[in-house]
């Protein structure tokens, strides 16, 4: 089975916010971002989406542009939840709540928060249930940074360590092969 794994565009939010599930909008303008990641799809597809609407927005440009029943939003496809630093300046963050969590993101939580184990589980648990469907037809999924090196993850059996290690553009798109929901994968 093809995935498309898209990440939306950028966002209105200045570099250093962090805005995990807040649901910030995307910057305009957007029509040529949008084409080109287009070019990149199939023609038809199962479209899912993350429901914040820097995802939505996207999604929906594309279900208008390809043949696709409907946007199946998700939650599980949200960004972590960063729960007391949502919208706050990275560097405003306290360094004694800051530093345990940068020392071991994979598994400190944030305060009010998750951690980058949390999203992966809530993450594979959808894509091993989506997968489980077997479509015929290819999936994109539209999403966020943290959503999709969870999956790269996963696919290229990588510990979660090594997510932030490779370039994840906004707008990107990354084509994965699934043959099955127990073996899977390879990346293009
Ligand atoms: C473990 C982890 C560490 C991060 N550090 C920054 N972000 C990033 O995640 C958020 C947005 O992602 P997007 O632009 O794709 O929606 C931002 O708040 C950014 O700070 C992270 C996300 C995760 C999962």
């Amino acid at each position: 089975m093809e995935v498309y794994l898209v990440r939306h565009t950028e966002t209105v939010c200045e570099k250093g916010i962090c805005y995990g599930q807040s649901d910030v909008e995307i910057r305009e303008p957007y029509d040529l971002v949008f084409q080109t990641i287009l070019s990149q799809l199939p023609q038809e597809a199962v479209l899912y989406s993350s429901p914040l609407q820097r995802c939505v927005v996207l999604a929906k440009h594309i279900q208008e542009n390809i043949k696709a029943n409907s946007i199946i939003e998700d939650s599980r496809l949200m960004e972590m939840h960063f729960g007391d630093w949502e919208l706050q300046s990275w560097n405003d963050i306290p360094q004694e709540v800051l530093n345990p969590w940068m020392e071991d993101f994979v598994n400190v939580r944030v305060p009010n928060g998750e951690s980058f184990v949390d999203l992966n589980k809530r993450v594979l648990d959808f894509l091993e249930n989506e997968i489980a469907k077997g479509s015929e037809k290819p999936l994109i999924i539209v999403a966020h940074a943290g959503v999709i090196r969870s999956i790269l993850c996963k696919i290229n059996n990588l510990p979660l360590l090594e997510a932030f290690k490779s370039k994840l553009d906004f707008g990107a798109v990354v084509k994965i092969e699934i043959l099955n929901s127990t073996r899977i994968l390879k990346s293009f």
